[in-house]
C-alpha cells in the first residue's frame, strides 16, 4: 500500500492519512478503514481527473491514430482501454501509471478463471452465459492481435508474449469488469466555454462514478451499465467508452449490500471520496458497486453479498432470479397454436425476452402481460393489435396456473435441490468446501429460495381469487404501478 500512496501523492493525489488506512481483511482482500471516528461529508481522498487511467488519458490512442483505432475497432467495448493498460505496462517505469499498475491484483475469483468443473455449480444460474470467454477471446485474436502486428515500433515483438498474451488480456479484462468507474469528461473537457457558463452544476451533482461495467472485456453483450448481458446492447453503442476509467485509490474500497458509508463525487478537476454517513474509527469504509444480485458480483467481483434478510434468514436482498420468455412460451403453446406473431409484435412493443423475478414473490407485471398476450383469444389478438396496446399485467388465477408450471421448469433447471445445498452449506460441510463451489451453491440456493417462495404464491393463488391479490399488490403499493423488470 505503501507504494501507491506514495505514486499517488507523487502525481497530485491527495489523502487524509490521519483519517483513512488500509487493511487486509479475511475474504475480502485489502480495504480501507477509518482510522479516527470520522463525521459525515469528510473528504478522504482527491484524485485528479488526469490521473485516471482510460482511453480518454493515456497518450496510446494518439500515437496509433485514429485510422488504426478505427480499422481495429478499439472504441468498441474494452478492447482500447485493455490495450492502453497493456501499453502502459509494457513501458515500466516510464509510465504514468507504473505505481499504481504495480499494486493491481492478478488472481481472481470470477468464473471467468473457473474449471469446467465449477462452472457447472453454476447450472441453472444467469452466470453461466454470461462469463463471456470465448467473445473475449475472439476480439483479442480479431481486433487486439492484427493491432499488434500493425505497429512494431509501439508493440515490441519482444514483449507480445508477455505484456500482451492472452492471460494478460483476461487479466486487464477483469481488472476493469471489478475496479473501473464511470467517469464522465467534465465540462471543461467538453468545452472551455461551456464550462465558464455552468460547470459548476453540474459539478455538485450528487451523481457519483460507481463501479460499473460498461461493456464486457470480450463483447458488447457480456456487460452494462446495468451489470446484465445483452440488456443495454443498444445504449452500449452510443456509450463514449473514453468514459470507462480506472480510478486509482477509490477502487480500494470494498463494498457490501445496503453497507455504503462512502461515495465518489465528481468535481471540475478532482473526483473525491466523500463519507455519506459517520464512521467510527476501525471501521471499514465502504463505497458501493450499486447492490447487484449475487450472480452479478460473482460474475464481476468475484464475491458474494450475504446479509441477513428481512424476512429472516440469510443472502443477498437484492438476489434476483432470470426467466426467459422462451419458457414462458414452451409453458403455454402445448395447446395454443402458433405464437410466433404475437411473440414478435411482443419484442417490437419493446417487451423484453428475459423477467426477472425478486425477493417480493409477485410475478412481474410485464410477465402477467405477456402470458395475457399469449393467452388471447383470435378475436382479443386482433383488437390488441388494431390498438396497439399490450394486455395489462393484472395478476388472475389463470395466470398464475401458467406460471406454476413455468416456476417449476425453471427450478428444474438446478441439478440440485434447496435441501441439497442447504446441507452442503451447513456448519459441518461448509468448511470442507471450495471457495468457488460455496459462491456457486449462494447463488443458486438464493434463485432457487426465490422461486420457490412464489411458487408457493402462485399455486394459491392458481386455487383461489386473482382479485385478492391484485388489490393487496395496489394496497401495499399506495397505488403505484407494479415493479418493473430489471432494465
Ligand atoms: C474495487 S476492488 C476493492 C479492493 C480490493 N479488495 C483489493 O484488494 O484491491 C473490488 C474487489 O474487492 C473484493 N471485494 C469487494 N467487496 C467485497 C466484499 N464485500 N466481500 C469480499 N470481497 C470483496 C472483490 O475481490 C472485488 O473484486
Amino acid at each position: 500500500m505503501d507504494t501507491l500512496i506514495s505514486w499517488f501523492q507523487e502525481h497530485g493525489g491527495s489523502v487524509d492519512a490521519s483519517s483513512l488506512g488500509f487493511a487486509e481483511i479475511d475474504g475480502q482482500g485489502r480495504a480501507a478503514v477509518a482510522k479516527r471516528d470520522l463525521p459525515e461529508g469528510h473528504n478522504l481522498f482527491s484524485i485528479p481527473r488526469s490521473l485516471t487511467l482510460s482511453t480518454r488519458n493515456s497518450p496510446l490512442p494518439k500515437l496509433l491514430g485514429d485510422a488504426l483505432w478505427k480499422t481495429h475497432e478499439l472504441g468498441k467495448g474494452w478492447v482500447g482501454l485493455i490495450l492502453c493498460m497493456m501499453w502502459e505496462e509494457a513501458q515500466g517505469p516510464a509510465s504514468k501509471w507504473s505505481g499504481y499498475l504495480a499494486t493491481l491484483p492478478t488472481d481472481f475469483n470470477t468464473p471467468m478463471f473457473w474449471s469446467e468443473e465449477d462452472i457447472q455449480e453454476l447450472k441453472g444460474t444467469a452466470v453461466v452465459d454470461k462469463i463471456g470467454k470465448e467473445d473475449a477471446e475472439k476480439d483479442y485474436h480479431g481486433r487486439l492481435i492484427p493491432c499488434l502486428n500493425a505497429r512494431p515500433d509501439l508493440f515490441l515483438p519482444e514483449l507480445l508474449s508477455t505484456c500482451y498474451s492472452l492471460e494478460q488480456y483476461h487479466t486487464h479484462g477483469s481488472r476493469i469488469l471489478s475496479r473501473s468507474f464511470h467517469v464522465e469528461k467534465s465540462d471543461d473537457e467538453d468545452s472551455d466555454e461551456d464550462a465558464e457558463a455552468g460547470c459548476s452544476d453540474a459539478m455538485d451533482t450528487d451523481e457519483a462514478p460507481q463501479l460499473v461495467a460498461p461493456s464486457g472485456p470480450g463483447s458488447a453483450e457480456n456487460d452494462s451499465a446495468a451489470g446484465a448481458a445483452g440488456e443495454d446492447s443498444d445504449d452500449e453503442d452510443d456509450e463514449d467508452v473514453g468514459d470507462v476509467a480506472m480510478v486509482p485509490m477509490a477502487d480500494m474500497l470494498n463494498a457490501r449490500y445496503g453497507s455504503e458509508n462512502a461515495k465518489l463525487f465528481y468535481e471540475r478537476y478532482d473526483l473525491n471520496m466523500v463519507t455519506t454517513k459517520p464512521i467510527k474509527a476501525g471501521e471499514q469504509i465502504w463505497n458501493t458497486y450499486g447492490d447487484p444480485p449475487n450472480a452479478d458480483l460473482l460474475r464481476r467481483y468475484g464475491h458474494v453479498d450475504v446479509v441477513s434478510l428481512p424476512g429472516g434468514g440469510e443472502g443477498n436482498p437484492a438476489d434476483i432470479v432470470e426467466v426467459r420468455a422462451d419458457l414462458v412460451v414452451d409453458c403455454i403453446s402445448s395447446g395454443a397454436g402458433d405464437l410466433s406473431e404475437r411473440i414478435d409484435w411482443w419484442l417490437d412493443q419493446g417487451g423484453d425476452d428475459t423477467f426477472a423475478l425478486d425477493r417480493d414473490l409477485e410475478l412481474p407485471p410485464d410477465c402477467i402481460s405477456f402470458i395475457r398476450l399469449l393467452q388471447l383469444t383470435s378475436g382479443e389478438w386482433d383488437k390488441a393489435q388494431t390498438k396497439g396496446k399490450l394486455p395489462k399485467g393484472k395478476m388472475e388465477p389463470a395466470i398464475a396456473s401458467v406460471a406454476v408450471e413455468v416456476l417449476t421448469r425453471r427450478l428444474a433447471q438446478y441439478p440440485t435441490s434447496i435441501e441439497d445445498d442447504e446441507v452442503l452449506l451447513s456448519p459441518e460441510r461448509t468448511g470442507t468446501l471450495s471457495l468457488n463451489r460455496k459462491h456457486a451453491i449462494i447463488v443458486r440456493l438464493g434463485e432457487k429460495r426465490i422461486l420457490r417462495g412464489m411458487l408457493d404464491n402462485m399455486r394459491k393463488l392458481a386455487q383461489g381469487d386473482g382479485k385478492k391479490y391484485n388489490k393487496r399488490k395496489a394496497d401495499d403499493k399506495g397505488g403505484r404501478s407494479g415493479k418493473k423488470a430489471r432494465q
